[in-house]
């Protein structure tokens, strides 16, 4: 049973906080938002439910194992890697990259075209037992085409000419690009991104599931956790919180001219989830000079470093806390200094009993000061929960899309840069 709730109170009961006419104002666009949603069914609706996506990336992910592999390298940017990279980031060990009890070879991320990232990865990895999942829904995106073509060069080298095809996944358009044409050519293992699903709404398909598998993590409850966002909202309509918090930032931006959503995650393990919600918020919604924009922080390290700003700089933006109530580790501070009254009071307690003291004094603090801020709770850090809040936030987009009035799932704005990209790169055609 999926275990994340969301606190709306200090959207609502701070000072110049939102109404409830404001709300009810608004209620019947919301419902026919959500009603849109659930008669329309785009392709990220369908994924919890689907369970051919979910064979096809166990089965890939079993070879993986039992091949004895010791390195995976994930190679795709954007939706093709901040899903992955989040569900990785906070169900794995922060730095063997994996659960160690789980087998399983190291997952890597090949994400910006960053020859320091790339290089580092080709310092660690045994090309004899890597394998490469290259990830790319359009097939020809630069950073991971350029990525994957070094990583590609250096199994050839270690493997012999053909060596790596046995090697390579190859996961895109089931039927078009330049990966699916690569792939036929090369007779590469091949993983569907489902034509209707666009890359940012993407984890729960093989973009998300293979690494997961890969790693050990449960994939099918991650799709269970989604499963059950999905049936409550069918249950709920309007009245879900992911929904209404659609209304509340949209209001909040709109009405209040509070314009920044700030994800303020109090987890390192978070940290992806928050850049993975960055990317969908910023391209579903930023466009014909409307949106919001999404920022993501980490608390408590970023209380001592942004919350002066959002204490008491501009009233523009909404802090949204994300907090886990039970952590799978805890860290007892044991005594010493006991005779210095700064350190010794630390003594007894726990690192995370601090996080979360630290995660509530902050949000109090913020109450207090009028500044607007929203809570997400996760019960702990699990493959139902984690499935359960990205669909979760997924379904608050496009509702939100619905009520600013744009088409949540195109990036028009990002293709011109990619043009002259391409044209001074040498790309025929540009
Ligand atoms: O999966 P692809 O086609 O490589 O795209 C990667 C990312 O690039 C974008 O198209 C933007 O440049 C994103 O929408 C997408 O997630």
């Amino acid at each position: 049973m999926a275990d994340v709730t969301f606190d709306y109170r200090n959207l609502l009961e701070v000072e110049g906080g939102l109404e409830e006419r404001e709300l009810q104002k608004l209620s019947p666009r919301l419902g026919e938002a959500v009603d849109g949603l659930l008669d329309e069914q785009p392709g990220f609706m369908r994924l919890p439910r689907t369970r051919e996506y979910l064979e096809a990336s166990l089965e890939v992910a079993e070879k993986i194992r039992s091949s004895g592999a010791t390195d995976f390298v994930h190679v795709g940017i954007g939706g093709s890697a901040l899903g992955p990279m989040a569900l990785h980031r906070a169900l794995n060990h922060p730095f063997y990259n994996l659960l160690p009890d789980r087998g399983g070879p190291r997952l890597h991320f090949a994400e910006n075209a960053d020859p320091m990232t790339l290089s580092g990865i080709l310092d660690v990895i045994d090309p004899k037992g890597t394998w490469v999942n290259v990830v790319t829904k359009s097939g020809s995106t630069a950073e991971t085409m350029a990525n994957f073509l070094v990583i590609r060069g250096a199994l050839a080298e270690a493997l012999g000419d053909f060596g790596y095809q046995a090697r390579t996944v190859a996961t895109t358009d089931p039927e078009k690009g330049f990966l699916k044409r690569i792939a036929d050519r090369e007779d590469l293992v091949t993983l569907p991104i489902p034509q209707e699903v666009g890359g940012r709404f993407s984890v729960l398909s093989p973009v998300g599931l293979l690494p997961a598998a890969v790693a050990g993590l449960d994939a099918e409850a991650l799709l269970a956790g989604a499963a059950r966002c999905v049936e409550e909202v069918e249950e709920q309509g309007a009245e879900h919180p992911a929904v209404a918090g659609a209304a509340m930032h949209y209001l909040m931006d709109t009405s209040r001219n509070r314009n920044i959503r700030v994800m303020m995650v109090y987890a390192d393990a978070l940290e992806r989830l928050a850049a993975w919600f960055v990317q969908l918020w910023a391209e579903s919604l930023g466009k014909g000079g409307k949106g919001s924009t999404p920022h993501g922080a980490v608390g408590t390290t970023d209380q001592h470093s942004q919350l002066q700003l959002y204490m008491e700089g501009p009233q523009d933006k909404v802090i949204e806390i994300v907090e886990v109530r039970n952590l799978p580790r805890d860290v007892e501070i044991p005594g010493a200094y006991e005779d210095l009254e700064g350190v010794g009071y630390l003594s007894g307690h726990t690192v995370g009993e601090l996080l979360g003291v630290e995660c509530d004094a902050t949000r109090r603090a913020l109450a207090e000061a009028g500044r607007p801020n929203a809570t997400i709770r996760l019960g702990s850090l699990s493959e139902e929960n984690l499935g359960y809040l990205m669909q979760a936030l997924e379904i608050q987009t496009a509702v939100a899309g619905t009520l600013y009035g744009v088409n949540p799932y195109d990036q028009p704005g990002v293709e011109a840069g990619k043009r002259i990209t391409y044209r001074r790169m040498g790309r025929p055609g540009y």
